[in-house]
């Protein structure tokens, strides 16, 4: 690619544009957003090449443009572009919901929303900006695209090819199915760490139980170290699939808490001694697929 156009160069764009830059797969990077001082400190750390400014020139021959921006944005983003999409642009997405991504791009886009395909790498951590953003990040690690049927099946290519050039390993789901899956493994324990931490933070004697707070804590708390704004957009974004297994987990709690309240220590066991066997499991499959990718799996 010659040119790519990154809207909001933070953790996740910003790594981007370091894999593409890293794989030699990319001529010029351009950073768009929405704070001047963030653009500055990219260009500063060579994340980007150029600092855009008017969007018609930013986009001006652009192979590939990637929103990389809390997901609220994407609807705006995709609006004021609309007008500079020429026939060969190819617009993508990170966000981490997938079903407004395709709906904002339909309203935004009109009959150009074919020129949109949504993606989201599966790879990240709670500290962000430009200075969190590493050439690594994405290698050996799952991108989901949720093609819309509207996509040339050239352009989904395009942006698989780019992110396998990051290292990535490219899935396919539809959008719905998406939504339900990280509902249940990231959107609801974000929300459960927060949850948690402010519930101690807001105790008289908050400092007196943050002081003796030890790694277990730390583990569990580690995403609650999150952007507020991203987690913010993804919760009101996945609102009904997260409201799901919010029940789904709040009845898991009342389950619990009978158990507890009746001394029921082997019904206890049994939960523990479950979650501990799946969760071994997860993990070993995880680190057997995460070792040196083979190729694509399920396109
Ligand atoms: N943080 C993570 O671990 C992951 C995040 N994602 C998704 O990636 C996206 C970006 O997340 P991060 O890079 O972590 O956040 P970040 O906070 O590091 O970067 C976001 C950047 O977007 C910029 N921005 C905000 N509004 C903008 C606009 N209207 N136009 C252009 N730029 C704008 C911000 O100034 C910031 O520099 C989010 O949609 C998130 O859901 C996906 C996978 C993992
Ligand atoms: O910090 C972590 O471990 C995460 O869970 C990172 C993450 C955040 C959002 C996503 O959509 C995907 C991955």
């Amino acid at each position: 690619m010659n040119k790519v156009v990154i809207f909001g160069v933070g953790l996740i764009g910003g790594s981007f544009a370091r894999a593409l830059k890293e794989a030699g797969a990319v001529g010029t990077i351009v950073g768009m957003g929405r704070s001047r001082a963030s653009l500055q400190r990219a260009l500063e750390l060579g994340i980007i090449d150029v600092v855009g400014d008017d969007i018609a020139t930013a986009v001006k021959d652009a192979d590939l443009v990637l929103l990389a921006a809390p997901v609220a944005q994407t609807g705006p983003i995709l609006e004021a572009l609309r007008p500079h999409l020429d026939a060969r642009i190819v617009v993508t997405d990170a966000g981490s919901t997938k079903s407004d991504a395709a709906a904002a791009a339909r309203v935004a886009l009109g009959d150009k929303a074919g020129r949109f395909v949504p993606g989201h790498p599966i790879a990240g951590r709670e500290s962000n900006g430009p200075d969190a953003a590493i050439p690594d990040l994405y290698r050996g690690k799952k991108v989901v695209l949720t093609p819309l049927a509207e996509n040339d099946e050239r352009d989904v290519e395009l942006v698989a090819a780019a992110w396998r050039a990051c290292g990535a390993i490219i899935h396919r789901l539809t959008a719905e199915e998406h939504d339900k899956v990280f509902a249940a493994v990231s959107h609801l324990p974000h929300l459960l760490a927060y949850a948690l931490v402010d519930d101690i933070a807001h105790k008289p004697h908050a400092e007196l139980l943050f002081q003796y707070a030890a790694s277990g804590f730390r583990d569990f708390t580690r995403i609650a170290g999150s952007s507020p704004e991203m987690w913010r957009d993804i919760s009101l974004a996945n609102q009904a699939a997260l409201l799901t297994e919010l029940d789904a987990y709040m009845a898991q709690l009342a389950r619990m808490r009978a158990q507890l309240a009746a001394g029921d220590g082997a019904g206890l066991q049994a939960v523990y001694g479950n979650a501990r066997e799946a969760r071994e499991r997860w993990i070993a499959t995880i680190e057997a697929a995460e070792a040196p990718p083979a190729q694509d799996q399920a396109e």
